[in-house]
């Protein structure tokens, strides 16, 4: 995929450095550049304070936010700069991001009653909804979305979700904001983002009792945030439904009701499209700043493996993921691709836990985006004895040239369900390595510590490069999004040069054919 080395000024401010030399190509035009963490000095309490009505430090309601200063300078800095300093990597650097306003994909419950609506957040600890419309976390449009749809709760009569006896009509709402409108100055884009709505509808499908109140509510807000109403907002209404009973959000039935059905964003340099159904970052402008980080950690001709990819974002040429929601996501975006990529870039619906060397065998980088609870124990132990599988592999390449019959069941269906696209057809003889490079990107600082300590205490990887990424300012390992920032980590494997086979070329597709003739910057 395109991940374009280019970097336009953030519309925010950044605390800069640049990171050290890297055994990886250059960036074709300078990326915006992190300060050294243990730098970042706590600044006067208001400059960088959460400022939100929301927020009380004596009595927490709001479970989103946990701390209301120094916004720019999570709580877990010092630890990650002793902990990196401990394993070897001196010059851990951080980006501050966007302190306020950077939160672009929001699930917020609907309780209280059709005439006072509360839309927002568990009390921390309890079921009691606190309702925040003027959060400081959330984008703009997201807030302006809550109050478009309180409106309308009230006046088309919507009942929202009695927890206790399971009635009602609307249970949650999942808002999620598009910043990329080429239509507009790139300066402002981000302020004007579009929200898709997607209502959790009680009921168990469209034609359910109640429809037509779904429907009341998505032409009311149609018709007040359309693009005909006298401020644009909404990008589409979806409908999701779920009538169980138990705590998880959605439903497995998803409606598109109105607007526009793809949802677009522009992000490390490509167009990538997200169906509300699958995995989103919260932080789209933070991201944007990971993945650029992240391109040059790649070397060109580089075979990648993306495991836990979702919709593909970071934009490998083997995806695993294990929603098969994601799947019709990664195809479009694959689509929009530029022509120039005449290439094979394949996505697998598998759970990369299962027989995970399948997955390495054959990439030169790994890329690894778990869910907050970390890797599974199944792929550190195959990342742990990287040098034994690629003996293995080079062994068992040698002895035959003839594929056997593959009969496992999972790995039928993960090729049964897989996606292949590009021209180039795969060489019949894949080539036998494993990753020289892994990068895992965390959003579990937590379980990320234990799993690196565990890859360390291999010897096979030695811990490189770390940056932080400010994802979730104002918050720490207690909260509804427990995780304070996004951790990239690049490893390189201490094969012995023997065993290290040549650069690979089996999938023919590579993240550089693109960075050689970037597209003119167009966007931050
Ligand atoms: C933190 S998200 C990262 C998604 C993607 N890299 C992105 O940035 O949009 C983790 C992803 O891992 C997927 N996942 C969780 N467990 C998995 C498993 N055992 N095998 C493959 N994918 C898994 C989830 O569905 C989710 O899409």
């Amino acid at each position: 995929m395109t991940l374009r080395l280019v970097s336009a000024p953030p519309s925010f401010s950044l605390f800069t450095c640049r990171s050290s030399a890297s055994t990886a190509l250059p960036p074709a035009t300078p990326t915006p550049t992190p300060v050294p963490a243990s730098s970042i000095p706590p600044s006067p309490p208001l400059t960088c304070a959460l400022h939100c009505p929301h927020f009380q430090s004596y009595a927490p309601l709001c479970s989103g936010c946990t701390h209301e200063f120094n916004l720019h300078r999570p709580v877990i800095l010092d630890d990650a700069n002793d902990f990196f300093r401990k394993h070897g990597v001196s010059d851990f650097t951080f980006d501050t991001c966007k302190l306020w306003g950077w939160r672009c994909r929001a699930k917020l419950a609907v309780r209280g009653s059709s005439t006072e609506p509360l839309i927002g957040l568990y009390e921390e600890g309890t079921h009691n909804i606190v309702d925040i419309p003027q959060c400081k976390a959330h984008h703009p449009n997201i807030n302006a979305a809550v109050e478009l749809l309180r409106r309308g709760i009230t006046e088309v009569g919507i009942g929202p979700y009695i927890e206790d006896e399971g009635i009602g009509d609307l249970r949650y709402v999942q808002m999620a904001v598009t910043t990329y409108n080429t239509s507009l100055p790139v300066a402002e884009r981000y302020m004007n983002g579009k929200v898709q709505i997607t209502l959790v509808w009680n009921s168990r499908n469209e034609n359910s009792p109640g429809a037509d109140k779904l429907n009341a509510l998505a032409n009311f807000l149609w018709k007040n945030g359309g693009p005909r109403s006298r401020v644009h907002l909404i990008h589409s209404v979806w409908a999701n439904f779920q009538t169980s009973t138990n705590n998880i959000i959605f439903g497995n039935r998803w409606r598109h009701l109105l607007g526009e059905r793809d949802f677009w964003e522009h992000v490390g340099g490509i167009d990538v499209s997200l169906a509300p159904s699958s995995f989103g970052q919260a932080n789209t402008r933070a991201f944007d700043i990971l993945l650029r980080k992240l391109q040059k950690y790649v070397p060109y001709e580089s075979a990648v493996a993306d495991l836990y990819a979702g919709a593909g974002v970071i934009g490998s040429v083997k995806c695993i993921e294990i929603n098969k929601e994601s799947k019709a996501s990664f195809e479009k975006t694959i689509e929009r691709l530029p022509s120039t990529v005449d290439s094979s870039i394949t996505w697998h619906h598998a759970d990369a836990s299962k027989e995970p060397f399948l997955w390495l065998v054959g990439s030169d980088v790994v890329v690894i985006d778990p869910p907050r609870k970390g890797l599974d124990a199944s792929l550190i132990d195959a990342l742990k004895n990287i040098s034994s599988i690629e003996r293995k592999a080079l062994s068992s390449s040698e002895s035959s040239n003839s594929s056997q019959e593959e009969k496992r069941p999972w790995v039928l269906r993960a090729k049964e369900a897989s996606v292949q696209i590009g021209s180039k057809p795969l060489p019949a003889n894949i080539p036998q390595s494993v990753p020289q490079t892994l990068i895992y990107i965390s959003c579990g600082w937590e379980s990320f510590k234990e799993d690196c300590k565990s890859l360390l205490s291999s010897k096979a990887w030695y811990l490189e490069k770390a940056h932080g990424f400010n994802f979730f300012p104002g918050t720490q390992s207690k909260c509804r999004v427990p995780l304070v920032w996004e951790v990239d980590i690049q490893y390189s494997a201490s094969l012995p040069n023997s065993l290290q086979s040549p650069p690979l070329s089996w999938e023919g597709w590579y993240w550089a054919s693109k960075t050689q003739n970037p597209a003119p910057i167009v966007d931050s």
